[in-house]
């Protein structure tokens, strides 16, 4: 398989909604920082070219003294982040060469992601050009205003997109180029590029897939990375769980 897709990990954020004594992407998850569980989920693809972390121009130092093995040992390049999130992937594309064909852009805070999952998305951004994996509203959505339900919203055809991104590199780069067009915040890159008037597929999201935003995301993290060992040894023993966790 030759390699066609470069991974970009934006860390740059302030972790403001973390609250916690350390940014959300440099914090222990069992044992790894967070960031690193994220990064090992591309780092060993054949389809990919190289890792771009993304990390604000202050943690710069620190992240290189603290994680100069593994920088090297991922053949990541460390990029300065910007001060919204696609300033910060705006970046790290910046640095990507032309002729890498496609580009997957991936939270660093999404530790969790089945390995199933990335393979049907990659599969899905090759043959459609961009594809995002997205679950579809379960909950019954309320309109609020200053804690008062003003009305329900249909969550038909709702769906809550996840990461990784991916997408055609020239489709992105032009969809950034375009970016200072959209009046509204920009919360995610697909929104650029279908702004841009490129269709963007979606494939199944995984609850697992969750982005750790709050102190307690990372409590549940660590349940499922124990959840994950003990069904790993029910499997050595014979036990077999058709679930993908
Ligand atoms: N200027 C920014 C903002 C966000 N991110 C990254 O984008 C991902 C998703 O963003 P989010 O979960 O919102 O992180 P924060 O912006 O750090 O969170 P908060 O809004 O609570 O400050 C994170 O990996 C975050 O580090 C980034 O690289 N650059
Ligand atoms: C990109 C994203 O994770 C897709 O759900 C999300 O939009 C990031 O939003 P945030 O406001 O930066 O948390």
């Amino acid at each position: 398989m030759t390699a066609s897709i470069a991974v970009i990990l934006p860390a740059a954020g302030r972790s403001t909604r973390f609250s916690g004594r350390e940014k959300k992407p440099f914090v222990s998850l069992d044992g790894r920082p967070v960031w690193l569980r994220a990064a090992e989920l591309f780092w060993s693809r054949d389809d990919v070219t190289k890792l771009y972390l993304v990390v604000a121009p202050e943690d710069r130092e620190m992240f290189r003294t603290r994680f100069a093995h593994l920088i090297a040992f991922a053949n990541a390049e460390v990029v300065d982040g910007g001060t919204e999130r696609c300033d910060s992937v705006a970046n790290a594309l910046a640095r990507i060469p032309e002729d890498v064909p496609f580009v997957a852009v991936h939270d660093a805070v999404r530790p969790l992601t089945p390995h199933i999952l990335i393979d049907t998305v990659f599969a899905a951004a090759q043959r459609h050009g961009a594809a995002i994996p997205a679950l579809a509203v379960t909950d019954t959505l309320k309109q609020v205003e200053h804690q008062r339900i003003t009305s329900t919203v249909s969550r038909q055809g709702l769906f809550q997109a996840q990461t990784p991104q991916v997408f055609r590199r020239d489709w992105l780069v032009q969809a950034y180029a375009q970016r200072s067009q959209l009046s509204e915040p920009i919360t995610d890159d697909a929104q650029l590029v279908e702004a841009a008037g490129h269709p963007v597929m979606i494939v199944p999201g995984s609850p697992l897939n969750f982005k750790i935003t709050t102190p307690e995301d990372l409590e549940l993290a660590e349940a499922v990375i124990k959840l994950r060992a003990t069904k790993k040894s029910a499997s050595r023993l014979g036990f077999h769980d058709e679930a993908q966790w």
